[in-house]
C-alpha cells in the first residue's frame, strides 16, 4: 500500500491529528531524547504522523516510532527570510536520517534554490513533498509543480504581523481547489483542528499547543496576570 494511502486509513480510524514535535530552541526540552519521546507519547496517543526538525533529532524519533515523519530542517539565512528545508543538501540529509515525507517553504519569496529543483530532489529519493505555503498562489503553485501535500504552514508568517486564529479561509480555498490539505499554523485547540477538517483539510499538524510548553505556561501567564487586573 502506498504511504498516501496507508495515511488515507489510519486518518480515517484516528482523526488526522499530526504532532510537530519542535521544542523552543535552547530550551531544557531541546534534547534528541526528548523530542524522540514526546513523538513517542504522540504515536501511543493517536497521532498519524509526526513532524520532526533537524537531522539528530529524526534519527532519534525514528528509531523510536512506527508512523509517518514528516522532515524538516530550519537555518536562518541572512540573504532570504526562508527557513524551512531551504537546501537540495537538506533535502538529502533529511531522506537519509529517515524522514518520509519531507517539507520544504513553498512561498515565493526570494530564496537560495527553486521549489522546482526542491521538489525534484525530493521526488529522486522517492520520499513525498509537502509545500510550506502562506497564501492560495503560493499553494496553488506548488500543487501544479507535484507537491503530494499542501501545509497551510507559513499563513501569517510572511507578513510583519501574526494573527491569532488559524487561517481556515486558506484551508478551505486550497482543499476545494483539490489540493491535498494539511492545516498548520496556531490550531490551538481541540475545536480550531476539527473545525480545520470541516473546512476540507487532510490532517491538522499541531505543535505549540502540545509541545512547547514554554508557550502553553505564556498562554496561562498572560491569562492570569489579566484576570488579576
Ligand atoms: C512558521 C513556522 O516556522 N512554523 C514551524 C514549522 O515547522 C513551527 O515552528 C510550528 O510550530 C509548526 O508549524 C506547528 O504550528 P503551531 O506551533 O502553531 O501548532
Amino acid at each position: 500500500m502506498s504511504l498516501l494511502a496507508q495515511l488515507d486509513k489510519s486518518i480515517a480510524a484516528n482523526g488526522g491529528l499530526i504532532v510537530s514535535c519542535q521544542p523552543v530552541p535552547g530550551s531544557p526540552l531541546d534534547k534528541p531524547e526528548i523530542v524522540a519521546a514526546m513523538a513517542l507519547a504522540a504515536e501511543q496517543a493517536g497521532a498519524v504522523a509526526l513532524r520532526i526538525e533537524g537531522v539528530d533529532n529524526l534519527r532519534a524519533t525514528r528509531a523510536a516510532v512506527s508512523v509517518p515523519i514528516i522532515g524538516i530542517l530550519k537555518r536562518d539565512l541572512d540573504d532570504s527570510p526562508v527557513r524551512i528545508t531551504a537546501f537540495l543538501e537538506d533535502v538529502d540529509a533529511l531522506a537519509q536520517a529517515g524522514a518520509d515525507i519531507i517539507a520544504f517553504d513553498g512561498t515565493w519569496r526570494v530564496r537560495p534554490v527553486p521549489v522546482e529543483a526542491l521538489l525534484a530532489r525530493i521526488h529522486h529519493h522517492q520520499r513525498l513533498a509537502m509545500a510550506d505555503c502562506s497564501s492560495r498562489e503560493d499553494g496553488l503553485a506548488c500543487h501544479r509543480l507535484g507537491a503530494e501535500i499542501i501545509g497551510t504552514t507559513l499563513s501569517g508568517y510572511t507578513t510583519p504581523e501574526t494573527p491569532e486564529e488559524p487561517d481556515l479561509a486558506l484551508v478551505s480555498v486550497l482543499s476545494e481547489a483539490g489540493c491535498r490539505v494539511i492545516a498548520e499554523g496556531r490550531y490551538n485547540t481541540p475545536a480550531q483542528a476539527a473545525l480545520a477538517m470541516r473546512h476540507g483539510a487532510w490532517a491538522v499538524t499541531v505543535g505549540s499547543a502540545i509541545t512547547r510548553l514554554e508557550h502553553i505556561c505564556g498562554w496561562y501567564n498572560t491569562a492570569l496576570k489579566k484576570a488579576a487586573l
